[in-house]
């Protein structure tokens, strides 16, 4: 369950304070975030994930009211329950994607066995690069690294930040079915932010800002 409540934010060096609707899902229910550039979708999905604190209103995630939390419970929970795919890619360069993956589990204290990685990077479309170094893979490989990086854990919700962006409508295809997959196989919250119109078909709810 996730909910909201009269959130708003000011960045620091800003007179603008954003405001955001209230959000309500219930479990296994997903959101499609849609508005125009600058509105402060990132900025949303920023406070859902505890990486901003809001100036005003709550976010509680199943049950927990995380702006409460203080930064290293804020950090042990993300951890653990947040899976996020960023703009910005978040793989360490020196570790091949194989290795990346390793990681990830290792930094969230989750065990799966390489048969579980092997799969999530055949239904990413990366076997082929599972040995190579992040920085010998290509754009669209990285993007679709992030969101296996995102999802190995199994997070209970999972935040993604125009995941789709730089991907021909294969891929597309290809991540937003994992996305929803992963979210579906672990009774996650997918929580999408787009401007991709190909992605609009595979979600019932959607939030304009
Ligand atoms: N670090 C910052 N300091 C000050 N203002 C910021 C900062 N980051 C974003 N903003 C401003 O806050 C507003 C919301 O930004 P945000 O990135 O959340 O928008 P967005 O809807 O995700 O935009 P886009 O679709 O272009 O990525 C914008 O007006 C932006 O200029």
């Amino acid at each position: 369950m996730i909910q909201t409540q009269n959130l708003t934010f000011q960045y620091k060096n800003s007179s603008n304070v954003l405001s955001f609707p209230n959000i309500h899902l219930k479990t296994n229910e997903h959101l499609l975030i849609l508005g125009k550039s600058g509105i402060g979708k990132t900025t949303l999905l920023h406070l859902l994930a505890g990486l901003l604190s809001p100036k005003t209103g709550n976010i509680a995630i199943n049950n927990v009211n995380i702006s409460t939390l203080n930064s290293k419970k804020l950090d042990k929970f993300r951890g653990s329950n947040i899976g996020m795919v960023f703009q910005k890619k978040h793989a360490i360069p020196s570790l091949t994607v194989f290795e990346n993956l390793k990681a990830r589990l290792y930094f969230s204290k989750k065990e799966k066995p390489d048969s579980y990685l092997n799969q999530t990077l055949e239904q990413l479309h990366l076997t082929d690069f599972k040995n190579s170094k992040v920085n010998e893979i290509s754009e669209g490989q990285l993007q679709r690294l992030g969101i296996a990086l995102s999802v190995i854990h199994n997070p209970q919700i999972i935040l993604a930040d125009e995941p789709t962006s730089s991907l021909d409508n294969e891929n597309c295809k290809a991540v937003i079915k994992l996305l929803i997959e992963q979210a579906e196989k672990n009774n996650a919250h997918l929580i999408v932010i787009t401007h991709d119109e190909r992605i609009m078909p595979f979600f019932n709810n959607t939030l304009t800002l």
